[in-house]
């Protein structure tokens, strides 16, 4: 079928600014828009904004009140209403492209900031940073604002397309699954590093989508380490880890309950061996699960004889899976969970029974890190944002960033965004130069506080966003909505894996339990 072709080229045509100026009626309304001129005859009726204000801005230049009002992306989705520049004039706006590098100052961290140097930061790293910000921009974004909004879950073509490209993989961390494989950007499986593992977390966040990113794959994320580090039966290891990571399984961690959250002493799910040994039968419910809804398989934290066991149950008609709706999206797939004395065969059993504890502490400090890893992506998203608006806005006369109340916030918030990121940064190069032993013994404490003092920032950041955009930064469409959703999702990232006071408190505990008899 042959492409249908726009009637015109915009960028060839020119006019000039009388000629704009006598399409002022609502039989032929132009206007110009960043020194481009604008047809929206046709395009009255169909105004979200209504038809009276294209028609008070009808044949003049209405440049400042476009970017008071809309978002550049805007004129980007109608292409076709452009007809043709004004001649002599450039446009300004820059028109950024899939992979490009945000030209915002703090926009980007500072190692992606021509002209600043950074220790931590290969070739390899840049490569992939490169490759995995034009799969985000091209792929995953434009899916993850369809299903923030509708709720629906992550299509099986954008699974496919990321396991093909081995972003699943990449989602587990350094380790043997990635050997052999090749990743974004011609970087090897065996090069990949936290450096790595970071850059993906922080580009994957630039989706701004809260819930659909924890829809995409956050559940065999904390999971499947677990499987692939605790399961006995290495065959079964194998297959689930294969079914998982080419997308046509999905995984998820079912350890919370209604009954017990943090303190698994108190959880109610029950795993007893049947007579012959051979199974344990489970029968219990798991709230909060973040994929239930679409995972085949639930790495579920169960009482057993003597104590607290991790069990990898498949699904079956026997599992029962609803919707909770919870202040991100639906597209997370969060469940509530029914375990209806479901059969699974021992050797499903992650460790030693009743030795489950160390089996989900695990994963601990990994899952803490990335969610720090995002978190600080997302503070200094919202941080561009603020600084772009207040740039654009004008009002009482004047430009946003001439109040010096407004420039205050913008330096707690750039400050706060840069803090995090360095301290985020000197963490990932301790963990890239200790044994896992070592990472488990030294790191949680640090990784505890960073998680505590990133939510923390992001509290703050997002306070000061919505005071900057005002009622837009309630609003979920338009110029404030990245700082609305921020506003309203921050908080799964300081409650999730460990709430802001617990982590806080593990660090300072540690930090006590290794505290010489120092004296003032
Ligand atoms: C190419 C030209 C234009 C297009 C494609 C366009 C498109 C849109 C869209 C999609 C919205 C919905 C809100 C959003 O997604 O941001 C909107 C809202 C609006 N537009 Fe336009 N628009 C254009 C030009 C203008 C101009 C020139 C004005 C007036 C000076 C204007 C005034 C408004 C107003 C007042 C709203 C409602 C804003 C709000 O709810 O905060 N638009 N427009």
């Amino acid at each position: 079928m042959a492409k249908k072709v726009s009637q015109h080229d915009p960028s060839a045509k020119t006019f000039t600014r009388q000629e704009v100026s006598k399409n002022n009626s609502e039989d032929s309304l132009w206007t110009i828009i960043d020194h481009k001129v604008y047809d929206l005859t046709e395009f009255l009726d169909a105004h979200p904004g209504g038809n009276v204000v294209l028609q008070q801005v009808a044949g003049q230049d209405a440049t400042q009140a476009f970017y008071n009002l809309h978002r550049h992306e805007v004129l980007q989705k109608y292409p076709d209403l452009c007809i043709g520049s004004i001649e002599g004039e450039k446009p300004e706006v820059i028109e950024v492209r899939a992979g490009d590098l945000s030209q915002v100052p703090y926009g980007e961290p500072l190692w992606l900031t021509p002209a600043f140097k950074s220790p931590y930061y290969n070739e390899s790293h840049r490569q992939l940073q490169k490759a995995v910000r034009e799969f985000v921009d091209k792929e995953v974004y434009p899916e993850a604002q369809e299903k923030e909004l509708d709720g629906t879950y992550i299509s099986q073509e954008l699974t496919d397309k990321m396991a093909a490209n081995n972003i699943l993989a990449m989602r587990l961390g350094p380790g043997k699954h990635l050997q052999g494989r090749k990743l974004l950007g011609g970087v090897k499986g065996e090069e990949f590093d936290y450096f790595h593992d970071l850059i993906v977390a922080q580009e994957l966040s630039r989706a701004n989508a809260r819930g659909f990113q924890d829809g995409n794959m956050a559940g065999m994320m904390i999971s499947l380490t677990a499987v692939r580090q605790w399961l006995n039966n290495n065959e079964l290891r194998d297959k689930v880890t294969e079914e998982c990571l080419s997308g046509k399984k999905f995984m998820c961690l079912a350890i919370t309950e209604a009954f017990a959250g943090s303190d698994v002493a108190g959880l109610r799910t029950t795993a007893e061996k049947t007579p012959d040994g051979k199974h344990y039968i489970i029968n219990g419910t798991k709230k909060w699960i973040t994929n239930g809804m679409f995972a085949d398989y639930f790495v579920t934290g169960c009482k057993t004889a003597k104590g607290f066991s991790v069990i990898l149950i498949p699904k079956s008609d026997n599992v029962e899976c609803k919707r909770i709706k919870t202040s991100y999206s639906t597209a997370a797939a969060t469940a509530y969970i029914q375990f209806d004395n479901v059969k699974v065969p021992v050797n499903h059993l992650l460790g030693k029974e009743d030795n489950g504890f160390i089996v989900i502490m695990s994963n601990f400090n990994h899952e803490r890190w990335a969610m720090s890893c995002s978190v600080i992506r997302w503070m200094r998203t919202v941080t561009e944002e603020c600084l772009k608006w207040s740039n654009q806005r004008l009002v009482f006369g004047k430009s946003l960033k001439e109040q010096p109340v407004i420039r205050q916030k913008l330096a707690k918030m750039i400050s706060l965004a840069e803090a995090c990121q360095a301290q985020l940064e000197i963490i990932t190069y301790q963990m890239c130069n200790m044994d896992y032993g070592q990472q488990s013994k030294l790191l949680g404490g640090p990784i505890g506080l960073l998680k505590s003092y990133a939510t923390r920032s992001a509290h703050e950041i997002a306070d000061e966003a919505v005071n900057i955009f005002g009622g837009r930064g309630l609003t979920q469409t338009g110029m404030g909505k990245v700082a609305e959703q921020f506003h309203r999702t921050y908080k799964f990232d300081a409650i999730l894996g460990g709430t802001e006071e617990i982590l806080a408190d593990l660090g300072v505990r540690q930090a006590f339990k290794q505290m010489p008899k120092a004296m003032l």
